[in-house]
């Protein structure tokens, strides 16, 4: 499936202990045809009044604790098999609720925010996130720094660029930024440009997984970010390389992403080896 052109594969271990290992998904994300950016696996509930445990795996086979195209694809696969339109999960991060809307859009509640550097987490204390001391290119003519920090369940670095985000080599600064000494469990790292109080441009860098064509957690934590330093209202359209994510962060503090969710074939995998074959489709 693809989130705006994230590249996500969703994985129903439904009824099943195992687990989708690291080497079956950097074998997948090893094979033509099958590049990824996330892993959805679909598990049976752990917790009553919940749909299903979702586990999130980067296409580098770490784990990932949110991910918000991915969410929008599992609500769509659960809607294409069951017609319910809400469901609720949990992740390692907590709980999470997704809603297919009816002109095909999918919702979901991402959350709360973490603000504090120990939540992010940081390595050191900084009393404001809004705007940490970091980084990168000449000390005096540094092309990239001070940026705002949130997570998402997941860590971003939000840097807030003046020029078009596409005229910056993120390519070459998201590997030494996402494994930069002051995350300690790495980062997700977004280049943001501010056109209008309800309208970012972004571009991520995403960790364990490169860039890619869309992040809706970098997209969140873009307009958290945004918002609490007077940058953008608290509602805006972020314009991602792959289309338009529109974000909201609620005034109870929940985290609000909304966009669409694109299925694209369908096949069988050994969640251990990774192997896989595509299913025939009629002619
Ligand atoms: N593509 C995802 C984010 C994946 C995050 C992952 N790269 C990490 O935190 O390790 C999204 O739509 O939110």
């Amino acid at each position: 499936m693809n989130g705006l052109g994230n590249q996500i594969i969703v994985v129903d271990m439904r009824g099943r202990a195992d687990r989708v290992t690291p080497a079956a998904a950097i074998a997948i994300n090893g094979t033509e045809g099958t590049r990824f950016d996330q892993i959805m696996a679909i598990h049976d509930p752990r917790t009553p009044g919940t749909a299903n445990y979702i586990e999130i795996i980067n296409s580098d086979g770490s784990r990932a604790q949110a991910c918000g195209n991915g969410m929008r694809c599992v609500v769509q696969v659960l809607t294409a098999e069951q017609g319910a339109q809400r469901f609720t999960f949990e992740t390692v991060a907590g709980l999470l609720f997704g809603e297919a809307q009816a002109d095909g859009m999918i919702t979901v509640d991402m959350g709360t925010p973490k603000l504090a550097w120990y939540d992010i987490p940081l390595a050191e204390e900084f009393a404001d996130t809004r705007k940490i001391e970091l980084q990168i290119g000449p000390i005096d003519a540094p092309v990239l720094h001070s940026p705002s920090v949130a997570s998402m369940g997941n860590p971003h670095a939000t840097f807030w660029v003046a020029d078009d985000v596409w005229s910056y080599a993120l390519e070459r600064f998201g590997p030494m930024l996402e494994n930069h000494p002051i995350f300690p469990e790495r980062a997700n790292i977004s280049l943001a440009q501010v056109v209008a109080p309800d309208k970012i441009i972004l571009r991520t860098w995403e960790r364990g997984a490169g860039l890619t064509e869309a992040c809706g957690t970098a997209a969140c934590a873009a307009v958290v970010n945004g918002a609490r330093t007077r940058r953008t209202a608290r509602a805006a359209t972020v314009t991602v390389p792959g289309g338009d994510l529109h974000v909201a962060w609620r005034d109870d503090d929940h985290v609000v992403l909304t966009g669409p969710a694109e299925r694209e074939w369908t096949g069988t995998l050994d969640p251990a080896t990774g192997a896989w074959v595509r299913d025939e489709v009629a002619a």
